[in-house]
């Protein structure tokens, strides 16, 4: 990840995207793009500036959403979509007083050579959000740099934005978030141990440990894709509290198709393609065996040979 510094002078000149970015959805991708065409039109170096943290947490921390990427697979993201540079800057109480007006004069151009700012539509900033594109634009004439807005994208009729995919997830509609998103929803971690009991079942399952907290689907079974050493694979993951036994800790677990191998400490991405059922208490394990069984048949005769045709069980 690149490194916060304090002041970036680029000889060059900089065009520079402003936002939190979380997901680097579809519509941060078009400030991205716009960016780098502004960058290669005008030779300027391009880059991102965001912040470490959500500004909420500072704002109000209450409302703080769970993110949909990590800092690190952000500014992965960014990078691989053509961005030179990106800045992970702190919000803080200093940084959450600035006027507008200061925020532009006194921060970004004192700590950036900027020469053109993009920003979105809807872009705030400044002391309570004061400042908007309208404000940017009499500020860029001011203090001599271009603004580029960009226009909303909007997907289903509705605008693209962190806040709509972040409920997508949060419902389990998993399978409505990769056009908003431009790539598949995933998450990241490594294998650890279970209690062993599916093993003892037939039912082997590798249990995931995210590597930093992130927003997740709601509880349930969920169709998946496991990546594993640049492997696809077909996955059935249950993420939950395993209600059938008293006081589970929450786990993120896989039954992996066509697969018999030791991963333990290994690393795993999952896509979620779809959402096959809740979780359930059952009465015993022998019936919850028996419904992992039943689910894993059903989703490799119906879904694994005929994709469009996953209505969900039971
Ligand atoms: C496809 C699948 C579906 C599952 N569904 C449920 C469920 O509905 N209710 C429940 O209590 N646990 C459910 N589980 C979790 C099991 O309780 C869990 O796999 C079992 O306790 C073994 O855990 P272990 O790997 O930690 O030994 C499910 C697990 C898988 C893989
Ligand atoms: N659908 C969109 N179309 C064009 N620009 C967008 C869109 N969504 C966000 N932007 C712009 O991208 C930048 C980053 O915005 P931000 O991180 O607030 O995204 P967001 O999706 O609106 O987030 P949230 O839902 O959490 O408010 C801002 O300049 C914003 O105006």
């Amino acid at each position: 990840m690149k490194k916060r510094r304090e002041t970036n002078k680029s000889d060059q000149g900089m065009v520079m995207a402003l936002g939190f970015f979380d997901g680097v959805h579809k519509g941060h991708q078009a400030l991205l793009k716009k960016v780098i065409e502004i960058s290669e039109n005008d030779h300027l170096e391009s880059g991102v500036m965001t912040f470490v943290k959500h500004p909420l947490t500072l704002i109000f921390p209450a409302y703080t959403p769970d993110l949909i990427t990590t800092n690190d697979e952000k500014v992965k993201i960014i990078h691989s979509l053509g961005i030179q540079h990106v800045y992970l800057d702190d919000f803080n109480e200093k940084l959450m007083n600035l006027s507008s007006e200061n925020f532009i004069r006194d921060y970004l151009l004192v700590k950036y050579n900027i020469k053109h700012l993009v920003v979105g539509f809807n872009y705030t900033f400044g002391y309570k959000g004061a400042g908007n594109v309208e404000t940017l634009k009499k500020y860029g004439k001011k203090y001599h740099f271009g603004v580029s807005v960009v226009s909303p994208c909007i997907i289903d009729g509705e605008p693209v934005s962190s806040t709509r995919i972040r409920g997508l997830i949060e419902a389990g509609k998993v399978d409505e978030i990769e056009p908003l998103l431009g790539r598949p929803y995933q998450i990241k971690g490594k294998i650890v141990k279970g209690k062993g009991l599916g093993h003892q079942f037939d039912v082997p399952t590798a249990n995931l440990k995210l590597k930093s907290k992130v927003i997740l689907p709601s509880s349930g079974v969920y169709y998946t894709k496991v990546i594993l050493h640049d492997h696809v694979y077909d996955g059935l993951t249950n993420l939950g509290a395993n209600p059938t036994f008293k006081q589970h800790p929450y786990t993120i677990e896989t039954f992996i198709y066509d697969f018999d191998e030791n991963i333990y400490n290994q690393t795993m991405s999952l896509t979620f393609v779809k959402k096959i059922r809740d979780e359930i208490k059952f009465d015993n394990v022998d019936e919850l065996m028996d419904r992992i069984k039943y689910d894993i048949d059903y989703i490799d005769k119906i879904y694994r040979n005929h994709p469009s045709s996953l209505q969900g069980t039971k």
